[in-house]
């Protein structure tokens, strides 16, 4: 695929993550119920009105690339073949965090090319930024009633003295916490979303482990963000950490092993 074609999908994913933002904004700024996913995980209508709005974009738009997403993927809809070119879409990520009405959440939308994400972005409409990034660079853009405002270039940080640790404000666990006390003094912010990686992608914090559970699409987009800002995530036994792990067969599992972003080149 040329570089070309890159920057139309980089387009695309902007303009859709900034149409499903204000969707969900429509639905966080009024009150909302919140049903119960299979997996006992939190659902409301703005992870529906955004994927649906996301979808239809993409397939309307690259009709030949299939597409994970976090509910379809939930309701068993899963494409047969990935042949090594997809799209990983998390319509809300944090649902939690949009349900207490922290402004953390985000919209994802990545590419996953032979295993790798390469184009992504993630939008917190509530904290009016777009993170977008693809192999030419990765950007932070501010935004202003859901259109694109200043963009500026992001890159990694050289790690700081007392290095800034980030970690899940919602689901954090015991084996995350033990890993945190090996790092030494450290500065600990808790963020929900896949805003963790963009933290270490924009240069104010230096490493993100994640010793717990995550799917594919809590991590694609802003992984892509953090690889084209200079770091990457890694497995705990230090690999880059893959995409389009599907599981058994048939089904769709999309599960992450642990890992640790960090501001180190792959
Ligand atoms: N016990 C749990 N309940 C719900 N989601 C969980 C979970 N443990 C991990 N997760 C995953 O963690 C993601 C949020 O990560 P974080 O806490 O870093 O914001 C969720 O994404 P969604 O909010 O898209 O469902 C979900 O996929
Ligand atoms: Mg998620």
């Amino acid at each position: 695929m040329t570089q070309t074609s890159d920057r139309d999908i980089l387009a695309t994913f902007e303009t859709l993550a900034l149409q499903a933002g204000r969707a969900v904004m429509d639905v966080y700024e009024v009150d909302f119920p919140v049903e119960l996913k299979a997996d006992a995980s939190p659902v409301t209508e703005a992870d529906a009105k955004a994927e649906a709005i996301i979808l239809a974009g993409l397939r309307e738009a690259y009709p030949d690339i299939p597409c994970v997403a976090e509910e379809e993927a939930s309701a068993g809809i899963c494409p047969p073949e990935l042949d090594g070119l997809f799209f990983l879409v998390d319509p809300l990520d944090g649902t939690r965090e949009f349900i207490k009405r922290n402004p953390d959440f985000t919209v994802n939308i990545a590419l996953i090319r032979q295993g790798i994400p390469v184009i992504g972005v993630v939008y917190a409409p509530a904290r009016s930024v777009l993170y977008s990034a693809s192999p030419e660079g990765a950007f932070r853009i501010d935004t202003v009633n859901h259109e694109p405002g200043e963009r500026r270039n992001i890159i990694v940080r050289t790690p700081t003295r007392v290095p800034t640790v980030v970690a899940s404000r919602s689901h954090r666990t015991e084996e995350t916490d033990s890993y945190i006390q090996t790092c030494g003094v450290v500065e600990l912010v808790s963020i929900g979303s896949s805003l963790k990686f963009c933290l270490l992608a924009e240069g104010e914090a230096d490493i993100y482990p994640r010793f717990g559970r995550t799917m594919e699409w809590d991590t694609a987009a802003g992984d892509a963000i953090l690889r084209a800002a200079g770091g990457t995530t890694r497995r705990v036994d230090g690999e880059p950490l893959t995409y389009g792990k599907r599981g058994q067969a048939e089904d769709c599992d999309f599960a992450n092993p642990w890992f640790i972003a960090d501001t180190k080149p792959a």
